[in-house]
């Protein structure tokens, strides 16, 4: 094992880590509330604060999941829906299947400057776009300019409780819901409609299965199938189709084209957050699929059976996946940018320093007791770490179909997970 990975696996460096995350996180939640007086004078120019400020967060879990856990995104997809990634609103439908899906999904966010951030360095030395490997070999051609953008998503209403991140989406203007349509379906609504005048193109996030998914929960959705005399899905759960359709409607005209994409992890990986904060490197494909929103039923019954049918597409294309490794069309792979890192770098350096004062104030201070406590913490701390969670997830990881794998990991981040009933 070299020296960078082991320091990877230091529980000290991963504190590190974490202490950085949170600590600039209230400070961007800090600063998010200071931009609340300008929502009623110049509610654009506080939205684009806002996105750079969510920008300089996301981007860092970008940087954790790319540069310190070396987890790249392979995407597959037609050369000539490519074009448009980056260029048009968008609404995203996306399996749920893994405990780091949203990684991944800010990953494909920020290689089309989509995060949030004007990637003018980007623009002006690396973003040629780099197509490493085609099917058959073709050199795909220059990436065209990339403007400002924004992340957006469904969420869970609890989710906007989180500290840090559920705080920085409530000034984002996500969208969240209880799950209960007919409490949610004014303030859904209302905040599809806020999202007609956003001052940046945005990709809008659905994952319509509502929640991620199990076996338990894939059993029960199944029955639902069968009741309703659709055909079974192996991979995914049935998708609840009231969403969809609703943010269709009030985005028509908005949004450009529905993305149809859909995400796996080679080598029947059981990707997790405290993996990838561990320095372990993931290998997930993401599949995308452009459809033009023109060709989405506009009525709620044809919207219904035609997201059926998209699941049922997506269905055998993870079968396909299990058999052959590969998701359909050439993979292409645009250049990694260096602001998540350049942000990341920054954000430590700056708070890494007040902790430096801390610790010469504690040599400083002379007293052997309080020296001698620090240190035997932080051995304490490091040797918990070397047994690590890895051992868990792979243990039980292993024991579980492919696409099931990501309720085991889910299982160890109880945060993520609040809703008992299944479905
Ligand atoms: C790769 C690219 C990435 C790009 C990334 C871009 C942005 C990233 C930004 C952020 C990343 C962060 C990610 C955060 C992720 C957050 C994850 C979540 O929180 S998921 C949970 C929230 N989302 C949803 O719930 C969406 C799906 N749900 C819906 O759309 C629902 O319709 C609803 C709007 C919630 C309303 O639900 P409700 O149940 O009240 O009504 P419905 O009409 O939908 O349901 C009744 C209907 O359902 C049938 N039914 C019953 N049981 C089931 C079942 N188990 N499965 C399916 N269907 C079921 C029931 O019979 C009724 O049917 P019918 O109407 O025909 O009678
Ligand atoms: C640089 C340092 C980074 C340190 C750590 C970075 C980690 C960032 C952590 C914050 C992530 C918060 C995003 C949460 C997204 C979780 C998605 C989710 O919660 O899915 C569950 C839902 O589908 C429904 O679940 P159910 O209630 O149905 O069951």
């Amino acid at each position: 094992m070299g020296l960078v990975q082991w320091l990877k696996g230091q529980f000290l460096c991963q504190l590190i880590i974490c202490y950085g995350f949170l600590v600039s996180g209230l400070l961007v939640n800090l600063l998010q509330i200071c931009t609340l007086p300008l929502w009623p004078i110049n509610k654009q120019l506080a939205r684009r604060i806002n996105c750079k400020l969510g920008y300089s967060l996301t981007s860092q879990s970008v940087a954790l999941l790319e540069w310190w856990s070396g987890t790249e995104v392979t995407f597959y997809t037609d050369p000539a829906d490519y074009q448009f990634y980056g260029k048009e609103n968008a609404i995203i439908v996306l399996n749920h299947n893994f405990e780091i899906d949203f990684l991944c999904g800010w990953a494909f966010c920020d290689r089309f400057g989509v995060l949030g951030i004007h990637h003018i360095l980007s623009r002006c030395l690396l973003l040629k776009t780099h197509w490493r490997r085609t099917s058959n070999g073709r050199d795909l051609g220059n990436c065209p300019p990339i403007p400002l953008k924004a992340s957006k998503c469904l969420a869970k209403k609890e989710l906007s409780y989180l500290p840090v991140i559920g705080w920085m989406w409530y000034f984002l203007e996500m969208v969240f819901i209880k799950r209960k349509w007919e409490e949610d379906k004014r303030s859904f609504v209302q905040s599809l409609q806020n999202l007609r005048d956003y001052p940046e193109n945005f990709w809008f996030l659905l994952h319509c299965e509502g929640t991620r998914f199990t076996e338990e929960k894939h059993q029960i959705s199944m029955e639902v199938a069968e009741k309703k005399g659709l055909p079974k899905l192996k991979h995914h759960l049935l998708p609840r189709t009231k969403g969809f359709w609703v943010a269709v409607q009030n985005l028509r005209g908005t949004v450009a084209a529905v993305y149809c994409c859909t995400l796996n992890f080679r080598n029947n990986e059981t990707p997790t957050l405290l993996g990838v904060i561990n320095g372990k490197k993931y290998h997930p494909d993401l599949y995308i699929r452009r459809i033009p929103l023109e060709s989405v039923p506009e009525d709620e019954a044809e919207c219904s059976s035609w997201l059926h049918k998209l699941y049922q597409e997506k269905d055998q294309f993870q079968e396909d996946y299990s058999h052959t490794g590969y998701f359909p069309g050439p993979i292409v792979t645009p250049l990694r940018g260096p602001w998540a890192l350049i942000n990341w770098i920054g954000w430590t350096c700056l708070l890494l320093y007040p902790l430096y004062l801390l610790l010469v104030q504690l040599v400083l201070s002379g007293s052997i007791l309080t020296i001698l406590a620090t240190v035997a913490f932080c051995s304490a701390a490091n040797t918990r770490s070397s047994r690590g969670p890895e051992s868990v997830h792979s243990a039980a990881g292993s024991k579980i179909g492919p696409l099931s794998r990501s309720s085991v990991g889910y299982a160890s981040v109880p945060w993520l997970s609040n809703r008992n009933t299944p479905v």
